[in-house]
């Protein structure tokens, strides 16, 4: 199993590219099961979620390749499918396989999808998805640790379309909105989605469904209204992946903690402001353009008191980051998690490398010291893994991060990225 092996104490400078969202990418690339046509993607991050995500539309029949002269592009064929099922064997590392679902149940009326795995931050149940797609008339069963799902059957052999609805999911849920709406676009009939998750990533999501012909009203807000069509089309020009956030924020976390002068290319800032507003009280200057953040940090950095929620508050895909500069920040600072009831498995890691934290129901309160002490700690989940790589850049001596394949499901080549920044890291197979 790959680690990584960090010599903390330098300060990063320089300039690198930020990749396409993970985050976006998944839902997407499944967004190309609800039409018969080739639909190509830009900006296609090197992930090994991307991969999986392949490895699954491959499995159901359709050709998923990256271009050879190109390899931010992947086009995805889903006119000939071969099976309905995703199996747990494919599905069992990455949480995001859930979004087949809708997509195949929508166009083909059936579908069989193990349960998910991801990270273990949470229970994470699917309920919702479950719920809201019985609610467009589709017969669940959840059978030996399969989703079973069927549109309702119609006079002939052939499955019903789905049947639009107003659907109010009991929380806001990110993969829960993508997995109806994608299913909403090919159902009869109009669906409104309430209580919506506003997450720049469905709001991408939607705009792709809108290129390839759907009809989707009220992007970026809580409620998405979708006329149902009966087909969906490969959109004229290929379809980009936005930036980032979760990873240009791991980045401006990096040099709040280890100082320095850094310019992130290929960004969004206006996906970032609340991280950027509690970087800013961190006492780290920043500046913005149109596609880029330069951030400069001196010093150590002030003590920061957050609290995660959906989008657009503070994320909690970057609570783990910002607590690793709490670690040696001047102060106190607390920290609440709202968003998954398990997401502090870095904790235990940071104190290995002297942080002083205390753990209090959902709130981690953070005594911030000077320095920390190298050691070897272990990545427990995607995010918790950044936390660790940001902690041991900042540590005097060594740090051995172990378990890295957690980190490589959602970042891409994110130590190549900080050597070029100056950073004392490698990757030892
Ligand atoms: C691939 C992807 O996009 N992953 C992101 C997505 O995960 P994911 O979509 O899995 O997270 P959700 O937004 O669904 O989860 C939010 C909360 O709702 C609960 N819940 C969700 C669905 C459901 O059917 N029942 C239920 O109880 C979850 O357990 C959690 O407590 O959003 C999270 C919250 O921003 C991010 O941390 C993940 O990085
Ligand atoms: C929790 C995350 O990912 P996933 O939902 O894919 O497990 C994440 O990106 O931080």
């Amino acid at each position: 199993m790959d680690k990584l092996l960090i010599r903390g104490g330098q300060r990063l400078s320089g300039e690198i590219a930020i990749s396409g969202a993970k985050n976006a990418a998944l839902p997407e690339l499944c967004a190309a099961l609800l039409c018969a046509e080739p639909v190509t993607f830009a900006n296609v991050p090197k992930l090994q979620d991307v991969s999986t995500t392949l490895k699954v539309l491959r499995h159901l029949g359709a050709t998923a390749e990256r271009r050879a002269e190109r390899d931010d592009e992947v086009t995805i064929d889903a006119g000939r499918l071969v099976t309905r099922e995703a199996p747990y064997d494919l599905v069992k590392t990455m949480r995001a396989s859930i979004l087949v679902l809708g997509p195949l149940l929508a166009r083909f009326g059936e579908a069989r999808v193990s349960l998910p795995g991801g990270c273990a931050i949470g229970s994470r149940p699917v309920d919702q998805h479950i719920k809201g797609l019985q609610a467009m008339g589709a017969d669940i069963v959840v059978q030996h640790g399969y989703i079973v799902a069927k549109a309702p059957s119609g006079k002939g052999a052939r499955p019903e379309r789905l049947r639009g609805a107003k659907i109010t999911t009991d929380m806001v849920t990110v993969t829960g909105t993508e997995n109806l709406l994608m299913a909403a676009t090919l159902a009869e009939g109009e669906t409104v989605l309430e209580n919506a998750a506003q997450e720049p990533e469905v709001t991408d999501l939607a705009v792709l469904l809108n290129a390839m012909g759907a009809r989707i009203d009220g992007l970026g807000t809580s409620r998405l209204r979708i006329q149902g069509v009966e087909a969906l089309h490969a959109p004229a020009v290929a379809h980009p992946i936005i930036p980032d956030r979760i990873e240009c924020g791991t980045f401006l976390c990096a040099v709040a903690a280890a100082g320095g002068d850094v310019t992130l290319r290929r960004t969004r800032a206006d996906h970032l402001d609340t991280v950027l507003d509690k970087l800013r009280e961190a006492g780290v200057q920043l500046e913005c353009g149109a596609d880029w953040i330069r951030v400069r940090a001196e010093g150590r950095p002030k003590a920061v008191s957050f609290r995660t929620s959906e989008y657009p508050a503070f994320p909690t895909d970057m609570q783990a980051q910002f607590m690793a500069v709490n670690c040696i920040a001047e102060g106190v600072s607390r920290v609440t998690e709202t968003i998954f009831e398990n997401r502090y498995m870095h904790v235990n890691e940071l104190v290995r490398l002297g942080a002083h934290i205390a753990v209090d129901g959902h709130t981690a309160i953070v005594e911030g010291i000077p320095k920390l002490s190298g050691a070897t700690v272990m990545a427990t989940d995607l995010r918790a893994s950044a936390s660790l790589v940001i902690a041991g850049l900042v540590a005097e001596g060594e740090t051995r991060v172990d378990r890295i394949y957690h980190l490589d499901r959602g970042y891409d080549r994110m130590e190549v990225k900080l050597r070029a920044l100056g950073a004392d890291i490698e990757r030892i197979k």
